[in-house]
Order: structure tokens, then C-alpha cells, then sequence
């Protein structure tokens, strides 16, 4: 490249900057107040008001000075942060219609990953896929996967007995391989199992490119059409790198399903019941079915299998930092169940301790710190202020987590809040679904009338994570087998004594989760170490 070239090119790349910020910053009008937020400079907006690490408890500690609903201006980007549960609530679920849009994600874009309908926009496209993950995920179709559940959980418990040392590995593993099973009919390998190295892979990018703040091309999204040689294009140096695994995982595993279904070799698993839905409407798979399964089937592991490992690593911390909290579903699983058999999810009803106990995790932990932001497609107005058209909207999930007034002592362990009646007497505290999973349920006012079925799968359960219900039956499994088998401790140091477990929690990643940490695993007796094994 000559130095001619690289000026011009720089230079294109300055008025392109200050054409879209003025372009932006057009129609700025005389109308209601944007909420509050920091001081805005030219050009830049609040870019430099950002933080930069540990970004919930960050914004949290912002919105004491600009309240729950803050502003914030990126190269003329309207971005919208929402500290409390009730200003989400309003925002993102009372008015989803408006709200269920997705921000252009130019790395996916980049990356070929705009199959994924996690990043797709709120059009018919992301409907489609949406309503067949619904169909397979939606409270009444899961207990097919049961099973499952049971069968992985298992194998799991097995496995911890040899290697406890790997809990978090084989917890990963058990997901994953439970994901792969209820989604395509495939049992994986015990290890280097080619469909989870895939699956993984997938992952990672998915995690990266969602990272808040990592690629200036997403707030200036004409950059992506600079050549990977330009400086500071490493985000086309990354992008060029993880674009060749962005699909394999769409079609690796699907294909094998149908290579199965043609052979015969039918399991009841998502895609083969979609499969076998669309022959028996139309006795052929057609091409646009067969991209709406491939698409809707190809997230499941990517959205399910980290975000379900990270809620149990945060369970191994607090079982091994709250021992009084483990020896209460201890005592409660052997009341109920006794030492002759494992849970079953029919127990689940006779356990509240242990329910509590997963609920408590869901809500110490915020997996996702900063949810998966929405947009507002048009301008609409909340408490006074304007909520232009266009903004970026991020709700501050490890924020609602931490509120005191929700959950007093927020950061202890207590999974007594779920089932004693809260200060105020209104009932027990906030369950952490309401947040946790993120946001998009649709109120619809009374004076419409609207059927069960037209709210379930019409679309009309906009963007909440459609996953947690799975997603809580194999916490519920997993976190009830453990504690009725397992004794789980911190590590014991050279002199005999336990050591502290206190590990930093990642919080500045798209998914957050507590750092590497050891901790001791061990049957609770003989007989629980023989019920492990004669476990089938
Ligand atoms: C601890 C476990 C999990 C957590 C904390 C979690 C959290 C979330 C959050 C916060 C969102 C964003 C919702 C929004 O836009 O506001 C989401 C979306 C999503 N989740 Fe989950 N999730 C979990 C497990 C799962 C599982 C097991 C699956 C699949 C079986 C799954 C599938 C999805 C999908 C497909 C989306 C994208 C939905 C869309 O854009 O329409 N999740 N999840």
C-alpha cells in the first residue's frame, strides 16, 4: 500500500466519521428532555464517560447520580441504561412492541453469524425462529427432556466421584451433552467430542463479539468497510479468523440428524420433531423450514450450554462459602428422599429449601451482567423524558440483583429470601427470572382480547430467554443429585485446614462468572459414594 493510498483513505475515513454523527445529531428539536446522564462533548457525546471495567456495579454507582434511567450519547448513538427492575419492566416489557428490536451487531454481520436470531432484529425472520425455539422450549414441552436431564446428571455425579477436581469441566460437559441430545438425538463423546469442540468454538465468538465496548466499528458501523491492512482494523483481522467456525455448528450437527432420519433412526429429539412435522404438512422439508430449524437449533448450545455452567459454578461458591445453607437442603433431601434412591423431578414440589437454593443462585449470580441489549424502534416518552427512536436500550441486570430494597443484604447467600415473607410483608422476595433471563414478556392490556395459545406461540413472548425453563430443570437436577450425594468444601491448605475461597467474579465479559477456584468434593458416606455408582 503506497502512503498516498493510506491518507486518502484515512481521510475518508474522517468525513465519513462527521457525516454519520451529524446525521445523528440531526432533528436534535425542541421537544421533551432526554433523561439524565453525564455531560455530552462534541463529536464524541459521552464516550469518555463510559466505564471501562466492572461495568454493572459501575453504572449502578452512576445512576445514583443520574437516577435510574440514564443517557448516554456515543458518536450520537442514543443509549439508554436502566438501573432498576421497574424502569425495565416499563420500558422493555410493557412496551416489547416497541422495544424488541436488536442493535446492528457488525461483527456478526462480519463474523457470518447473522443466523443466529439472538442477533436478528425484530423482523418476521427472527418470528419464525423464534416460535419454532419456543415450540421445542415452552413450559409444557419440556418435561419430554427429562430424561435427559437425569441420564447426564448422572453421568456426571459418576464421573465427579474420579475426577472431582474437573467439577467444573464435567458440569460443562454434562450441558452440553444434554443441549446436543434434547436438540439433535446426538450423544457425544466422554471426551473431545467433535460436536461440542464445535459448539464451544461458536461460543467463544459469540461471547467476544457481544463483549460491551470492545469494536468501535458497532458505534461506527461505516468502518467496516476499511481493509483489514488499516490501522486499528484488528476487528477485521478477528472477524476474518472466527468467520470459517461461524457455521459449522448450523449445519454439522443437523446434517447428521437428517442423515439419521433417513436412515430411520428417529428420536424425538427438536429436530427431528420439526422434521417430522413439516413432512406431515407438506410431505417435503422445504428450503425455508430447513433454514428456520437449521438456524433455530444451531443457538441452543451456543445461548444455553456457558450461561447454565456459569450458574452452577457460582453454586459450588456458595455451597463451599455458606455451609449452613448446604447442610439445610442436605437435611431436607434426606427427610424427603432418604439415602435409597436419587432426586426425581417429581420431589421437585416436596424440596423448597433446595428450590430455594437454585433461586437464590439464579439471582447472586447475574450470568448476564448487562442482559443482551434491545432497541427502540420508534421515539416513545417514560417518566417526562425521551426515549429517542433508535436507542440502544441496557438493562443493568447485576444492578437489580443488588438492589437492598429487593433483597436486603444483597450480597450474602440467603436462599431463605424465597421463603420468607419480605419486610415489607408483600410475599417473598423478587424471583430472579423476572430479570435474570432478561426482558420482552408482553402485557397486554386487559381491554384486548387475546387467547393463551395467540400470547405462547404467536411471537408474542418477545425477547426473554426462551431457555429457562430448560435451563432451571437442569439446575434443579444437577444442584438436588449434588447436595444429596456430595459434600462439597473449601480445599484443605498443607496444614490441614480449609483454605478461604473468595475468587474475583469476571464482570467485565458478556457472560460473568467467578474465576477459576478449587474446592473439595467428597461423598457424603459409603452409601451415598453406592447409590452414585449403581446410578444408571
Ligand atoms: C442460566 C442460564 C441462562 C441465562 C442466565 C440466560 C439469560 C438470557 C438473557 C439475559 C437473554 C437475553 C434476553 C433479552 O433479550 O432481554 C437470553 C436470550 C436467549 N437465551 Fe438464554 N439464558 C440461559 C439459558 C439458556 C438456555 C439453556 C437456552 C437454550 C436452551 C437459552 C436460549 C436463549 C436464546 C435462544 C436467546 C435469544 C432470544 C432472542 O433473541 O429472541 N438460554 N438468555
Amino acid at each position: 500500500m503506497s502512503s498516498s493510498t493510506a491518507w486518502t483513505a484515512a481521510f475518508a475515513v474522517i468525513v465519513i466519521t462527521a457525516g454519520t454523527i451529524l446525521w445523528r445529531y440531526r432533528d436534535g428539536g425542541n421537544r421533551l428532555p432526554l433523561p439524565p446522564g453525564p455531560t455530552r462533548l462534541p463529536i464524541i457525546g459521552n464516550l469518555l464517560n463510559l466505564p471501562r471495567k466492572q461495568l454493572g456495579p459501575a453504572l449502578r454507582d452512576m445512576g445514583k447520580q443520574y437516577g435510574d434511567v440514564m443517557y448516554f450519547d456515543l458518536f450520537g448513538q442514543p443509549m439508554i441504561v436502566l438501573n432498576s427492575y421497574d424502569a425495565a419492566v416499563d420500558l422493555l416489557d410493557t412496551r416489547s412492541l416497541n422495544t424488541s428490536d436488536r442493535p446492528r451487531i457488525v461483527m456478526a454481520e462480519l463474523c457470518g453469524l447473522m443466523w443466529q436470531f439472538g442477533f436478528l432484529g425484530y423482523t418476521q425472520k427472527w418470528r419464525q425462529r423464534r416460535r419454532v425455539f419456543h415450540q421445542t422450549f415452552q413450559p409444557s414441552a419440556i418435561p419430554k427432556f427429562r430424561p435427559i436431564h437425569v441420564r447426564e446428571c448422572h453421568r456426571y455425579l459418576r464421573k465427579l466421584l474420579d475426577t472431582p477436581e474437573r467439577f467444573l469441566t464435567l458440569a460443562r460437559h454434562e450441558f452440553g451433552a444434554t443441549i446436543m441430545d434434547a436438540v439433535y438425538g446426538i450423544k457425544v463423546l466422554d471426551n473431545d467430542d467433535p460436536y461440542l469442540k464445535m459448539a464451544e468454538k461458536d461460543t467463544e465468538i459469540f461471547s467476544e463479539i457481544f463483549m460491551p465496548g470492545r469494536y468501535l466499528v458497532e458505534l461506527l458501523p461505516f468502518l467496516k468497510h476499511v481493509p483489514a491492512w488499516f490501522p486499528g482494523a484488528k476487528f477485521k483481522r478477528d472477524a476474518a479468523l472466527w468467520e470459517p467456525h461461524a457455521s459449522s455448528v448450523r449445519h454439522v450437527p443437523y446434517n447428521a440428524t437428517l442423515e439419521a432420519i433417513a436412515r430411520g433412526d428417529t428420536c424425538g429429539s427438536m429436530v427431528a420433531s420439526l422434521v417430522d412435522q413439516a413432512m406431515q404438512k407438506e410431505e417435503r422439508l422445504s428450503p425455508s423450514d430447513d433454514a428456520c430449524f437449521r438456524d433455530a437449533a444451531g443457538l441452543a448450545y451456543v445461548t444455553g450450554a456457558d450461561t447454565t455452567t456459569h450458574s452452577m459454578q457460582a453454586f459450588f461458591l456458595a455451597m463451599v462459602q455458606y455451609p449452613e445453607a448446604q447442610k439445610k437442603a442436605q437435611e431436607e433431601l434426606d427427610a424427603v428422599i432418604g439415602l435409597d434412591r436419587l432426586p426425581e423431578f417429581t420431589d421437585r414440589d416436596s424440596l423448597p429449601y433446595v428450590n430455594a437454593v437454585v433461586k437464590e443462585v439464579t439471582r447472586w449470580h447475574t450470568v448476564v451482567p448487562l442482559g443482551l441489549w434491545h432497541r427502540a424502534v420508534n421515539e416513545d416518552q417514560w417518566n417526562g423524558y425521551r426515549i429517542p427512536a433508535g436507542s440502544i436500550i441496557m438493562p443493568n441486570q447485576w444492578a437489580m440483583s443488588r438492589d437492598p430494597k429487593a433483597y436486603p443484604a444483597p450480597d450474602r447467600f440467603l436462599p431463605e429470601r424465597f421463603l420468607e415473607a419480605s419486610e415489607d410483608g408483600t410475599g417473598t422476595a423478587r424471583d430472579p427470572e423476572k430479570f435474570q433471563f432478561g426482558f420482552g414478556r408482553r402485557h397486554v392490556p386487559s381491554s384486548v382480547q387475546c387467547s393463551r395459545r395467540d400470547l405462547v406461540t404467536d411471537g408474542l413472548y418477545h425477547r426473554i430467554c426462551p431457555g429457562r425453563h430448560f435451563s432451571n430443570d437442569a439446575l434443579f437436577m444437577t444442584v438436588a443429585s449434588l447436595l444429596h450425594v456430595f459434600n462439597i468444601e473449601a480445599p484443605l491448605g498443607e496444614d490441614g485446614r480449609p483454605v478461604p475461597v473468595a475468587p474475583a467474579i469476571a464482570l467485565d465479559s458478556f457472560l460473568s462468572h467467578p474465576e477459576p477456584f478449587q474446592c473439595k468434593i467428597t461423598p457424603r458416606s459409603d452409601r451415598a459414594a453406592a447409590l452414585i455408582r449403581s446410578a444408571s
